[in-house]
Order: structure tokens, then sequence, then C-alpha cells
């Protein structure tokens, strides 16, 4: 059976307010007030899913642990939950608030021991977060180069990693649209699922996505579209609803 497209609307937070980036640069964000008063708003417009970001723990320039967590706590929808998520204890902390999982990012790049190890514990509440520049992979909140995309993915897959949050950094907070070629690529050389992440603009780019999940795309993270009132979540998840 095939499914619908899952959609997550994105909360990413930066000095405690929900915040949309250019490419992912620090300094280039639009503030869009409380993450919370935002998570709500998308659970209230029927979210089954909040893609939650501590920006600033990501990017090494403090964290909003705290907030975020009690974001999460509080959200009657699946959350998954990403930034900064590099260790045990943050990956304990990021656990308890009883998100439905987590995204890591930088640690598959640079402790890709402990994150063998954490799949192994973890199972799927692990997905693996693969931001690229090309078929680079960028960590420490996408500043750093991190070795190859598909090089990467043939040991994740060996090590039983079971889904990838997959963003193409020149489309992130752009409204430019999603690289399909990218997500068809990476499809192509794993059998887990994809959630599509960066560039969304409008229905039809959801559309577009949609039409990959028999190749394995299972979601599509929606960030400035939404908070630029592109389209409404409603209008989303009607769009990608048959
Ligand atoms: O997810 C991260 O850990 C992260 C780290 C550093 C910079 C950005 C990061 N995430 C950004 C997102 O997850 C966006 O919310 C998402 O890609 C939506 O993008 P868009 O729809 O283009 O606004």
């Amino acid at each position: 059976m095939t499914h619908r497209l899952e959609l997550l609307p994105a909360v990413d937070v930066r000095g405690g307010q929900a915040v949309r980036l250019v490419h992912g640069e620090s300094g280039s964000e639009t503030s869009y007030g409380d993450p919370l008063a935002a998570a709500q708003t998308w659970q209230r417009a029927g979210a089954e899913w909040l893609h939650l970001v501590d920006l600033d723990a990501a990017f090494g320039t403090g964290d909003n642990r705290a907030q975020v967590a009690e974001v999460a706590r509080s959200m009657d929808i699946k959350v998954e939950l990403s930034g900064g998520i590099r260790d045990d204890a943050s990956l304990a902390a990021a656990l308890a608030t009883g998100c439905t999982r987590v995204n890591l990012g930088t640690a598959a790049l640079e402790t890709p021991e402990w994150v063998a190890k954490v799949i192994a514990e973890h199972g799927d509440r692990i997905a693996v977060g693969l931001d690229v520049r090309g078929t680079t992979l960028r960590g420490r909140g996408w500043t750093r180069d991190g070795g190859d995309l598909y090089e990467t993915l043939a040991r994740l897959d060996s090590e039983g990693c079971a889904r990838y949050v997959v963003t193409d950094i020149a489309k992130d907070g752009t409204l430019q649209g999603p690289n399909l070629e990218l997500l068809k690529n990476v499809c192509a050389v794993t059998d887990r699922p994809v959630v599509a992440s960066g560039g969304v603009s409008s229905l039809d780019d959801l559309r577009a996505i949609a039409t990959l999940v028999p190749e394995g795309v299972e979601g599509a993270i929606v960030g400035k579209a939404l908070y630029a009132k592109a389209f409404t979540l409603e209008e989303a998840l009607e769009a990608v609803s048959v």
C-alpha cells in the first residue's frame, strides 16, 4: 500500500524565538515569535508531526534545551527533535521529552561509533539528518564539511539506521523548491524512509514530493513557506491527502 506523504511543520528555535534562516546561515534569521505558540498553531491546524530544532545547540552558540523540551512535552502530536544531540547526556535529555524520534546530524559525521551504538539501542527513535551541499555533508550547524553523502549513507544503512532526513542546504529557507533529484538519488541507494527538508515554497512542491512516496520519501518538512503564509497547513494537508 502506498502511504500519504507526512507533513512536518518546522519550529526552529534561536535565542528563544521561532526563526527561519536562509541556507541555515547564522545571522540570516527572520523571527516569528514564541516557539510554543507556533507549535500550538501547527497542532491546532491538524499537524500530525512537529519538526523542532534547537538551532543554538546545533551552532554551538548556547542552547534552548529547556524551552524546546517544554514545547516537545506539551505537544499531543509526534515530535522530531533536532539540534546539537551529540552525546549520551543530550540524547537522554532529548528522548526524555517524550519526542517520537531525534534527528542526529553532526554526531553521525564526527562520532560514528557512538551513532552506531545508539542506533542499535534505540532503533527507529533515531533518525540521521543528511545535510548536504552538492554531495558533501555538513555538520556543526552546517558550517563544516563532514564527508561524502553516499559513503556515509552506506555506512549508516549497514548499521541499521531507520530513517534519513535529507536537506539540500542550498535550498533551505529560500522558498526555491525542493531538490527532487537529490531525493530520488538518495531513495535509489537506500531502502530506508526519507524525510525531505528544505526549500518547499508551494502546494505544487508538496505534490511533487508526494510523487516520490513510492520511491521511499515518507515525509516533508515545511518551514518558511508556512511562516511566510505561502499556503496554510490545512491547504498543505489537503494537497497531500490524495
Ligand atoms: O536541523 C538542524 O539541526 C539544523 C541545523 C542547522 C541549521 C538548520 C537546521 N535545520 C533547519 C530545518 O530543519 C528547517 O526547519 C527545514 O529544513 C525547513 O526548511 P524550509 O522549509 O526551507 O524553511
